[in-house]
């Protein structure tokens, strides 16, 4: 199965994330908004990108006690975004909760797509288990973060590239894997730890890859999406 690819639209302002926009033309896109873009424009960007005809996974990373997150997802099920999401580290009551909450708030409409950030992909070995405290090994965590995720009836998860399979078999195919951390061969991994080039990320089954940098950042970003695109429609 091929994946589908999500631009991650991290801009500082509206202006600067519709300006990027236009250099595809009629291209219909998957976008990401995320936390700068979303609190420097609020709920208008979304409706505004999505009126442009392309798809919004808004990703706000939801992360606090249940009743907060329930009624948090409630309002933002209004905003129109195609895919939401919380992290799995506030346990599968929260998750439950944020479940109910955007549907509640979908009544009547198509619920969004939700997933649970598993482990971040800035973090590595080292960290999860020195500084985070969590013990064992970060693909272990990552599966069971995900099998909670399941539990709790969300759609699927975010994680590394490299864990995606385990999750599929650990889980369902239909499961969906969403994988940051993606960098065309020779980019910069920056802050990013787990990193694999679209291709592998194919190859290794995730449904969606999130591309920030190595689009956006790119000389050409319309030509650095079809490297992206030309990569995982090889076979
Ligand atoms: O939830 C996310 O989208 C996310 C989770 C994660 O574990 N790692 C991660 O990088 N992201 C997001 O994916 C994007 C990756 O951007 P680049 O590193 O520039 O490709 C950023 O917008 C991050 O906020």
């Amino acid at each position: 199965m091929k994946p589908e690819i999500i631009i991650a639209l991290d801009f500082p302002s509206g202006e600067k994330a519709l300006s990027f926009l236009d250099k595809f033309e009629n291209e219909k896109l998957y976008v990401k908004v995320g936390m700068e873009l979303f609190y420097g424009e609020g709920p208008s960007i979304v409706k505004e990108i999505k009126g442009r005809g392309h798809k919004v996974f808004l990703d706000l990373k939801l992360h606090d006690i249940p009743n907060t997150v329930k009624s948090a997802m409630k309002v933002l099920a209004s905003v129109g975004a195609d895919m939401v999401n919380v992290h799995a580290a506030g346990g599968i009551k929260m998750m439950k909760a944020a479940v109910e909450g955007l549907e509640e708030g979908s009544a009547g409409g198509i619920r969004p797509e939700i997933i649970a950030v598993t482990q971040l992909t800035s973090t590595d070995q080292e960290t999860m288990n020195r500084e985070l405290r969590i013990e064992g090994d970060l693909k272990d965590t990552v599966l069971a973060y995900a099998r909670n995720a399941q539990a709790a009836g969300l759609d699927g998860v975010v994680c590394s590239a490299w864990e995606s399979e385990e999750i599929h078999d650990g889980t369902s195919k239909e499961f969906l894997t969403v994988t940051p951390g993606i960098r065309l061969l020779g980019d910069a991994k920056g802050d990013q730890s787990r990193v694999a080039t679209p291709g592998r990320a194919k190859e290794m089954g995730s449904n969606y890859l999130v591309i920030g940098r190595s689009i956006t950042k790119a000389d050409d970003p319309v030509k650095a999406y079809k490297t992206c695109m030309e990569e995982i429609n090889n076979d």
